[in-house]
């Protein structure tokens, strides 16, 4: 009972804006873009410059520590310089809360794209397409930094390129989740992505790849399940990329690393299509 209690006082404390409702003096709610786990994000129009831009408030049920967390994740967007990772325009401060502004990236999500569009990718497709992504994950190493979640909810799609999303999660390297989140916030990770440590962020790489490649799967009525090295006719170099991402071969120590051999195994199925 209590429970439920607590539940039915929170939703009605994070009861989502409205659109037409003004922020901040000067951005127009359009609609919600979704409920995280501590911050609200809000599609908005900036009536100062026309633009539409993504506005992310903490959920007022989760107090101090939902503004303590979005005033980290500013922090680490504010680091950041990437055509391909949303800019962080403005953090506004005020006695209760925070208000995030940043660019809004339109388009659909590569979970969007490839559950819902049913888009398919080859296997140089998805290599061509994973080179372009590595370059916005070495950018967030290269600024001392582990993005934690590289999921394909947090890749959007725009005009064939991939954006990196969401620093909700991400820790500086050498920091500790259990020094910065609540425990409801600490998940069980898998123990090869449990370090803050790139090789971390490279084994989501792997599964974000995965989820590419079997875009392109068709199984045969009646096949038992098999692994993904059964189930994927992938060529040598990439089957050992996949194997050295998930740490079955000896992993990368960074992502340049990996980013070469990804060259490689580019230049070699542009040569054998
Ligand atoms: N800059 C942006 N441009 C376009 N859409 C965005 C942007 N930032 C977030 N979104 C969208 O807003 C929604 C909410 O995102 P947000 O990152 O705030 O929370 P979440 O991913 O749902 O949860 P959590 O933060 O707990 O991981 C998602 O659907 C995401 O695709």
């Amino acid at each position: 009972m209590f429970a439920w209690l607590r539940n039915a006082f929170e939703s009605w404390m994070d009861y989502p804006k409205q659109p037409g409702d003004l922020l901040s003096g000067r951005y127009d709610v359009c609609s919600l873009l979704g409920m995280g786990s501590y911050g609200l994000t809000y599609l908005c129009l900036d009536r100062n410059s026309g633009q539409e831009v993504a506005m992310k408030l903490p959920r007022p049920s989760k107090r101090a520590k939902a503004v303590q967390l979005l005033q980290r994740e500013a922090h680490i967007m504010r680091q950041m310089e990437h055509p391909y990772i949303p800019k962080l325009l403005e953090s506004v401060e005020h006695s209760n809360g925070i208000v995030v502004v940043m660019e809004y990236i339109s388009g659909m999500t590569l979970e969007e794209l490839i559950f819902e569009q049913e888009r398919s990718f080859t296997e140089q497709e998805c290599v061509v397409y994973i080179l372009e992504l590595m370059e916005r994950v070495l950018h967030v190493h290269e600024r001392g930094y582990i993005h934690r979640d590289i999921r394909i909810p947090n890749v959007i799609h725009r005009e064939g390129k991939p954006y990196l999303i969401d620093f909700g999660l991400a820790l500086a390297m050498g920091e500790r989740q259990e020094d910065v989140f609540t425990e409801s916030m600490l998940e069980k990770r898998a123990p090869e992505r449990q370090d803050v440590a790139v090789y971390s962020d490279l084994y989501d790489v792997g599964h974000l790849m995965l989820f590419m490649l079997y875009s392109s799967y068709e199984p045969q009525p009646d096949q038992p399940p098999a692994s993904w090295q059964e189930e994927l006719k992938l060529s040598s170099p990439v089957r050992q990329m996949l194997e050295r991402l998930f740490q079955i071969r000896p992993r990368y120590e960074n992502s340049r690393q990996f980013m070469q051999e990804l060259e490689e195994a580019l230049l070699l199925l542009e040569s054998n299509p």
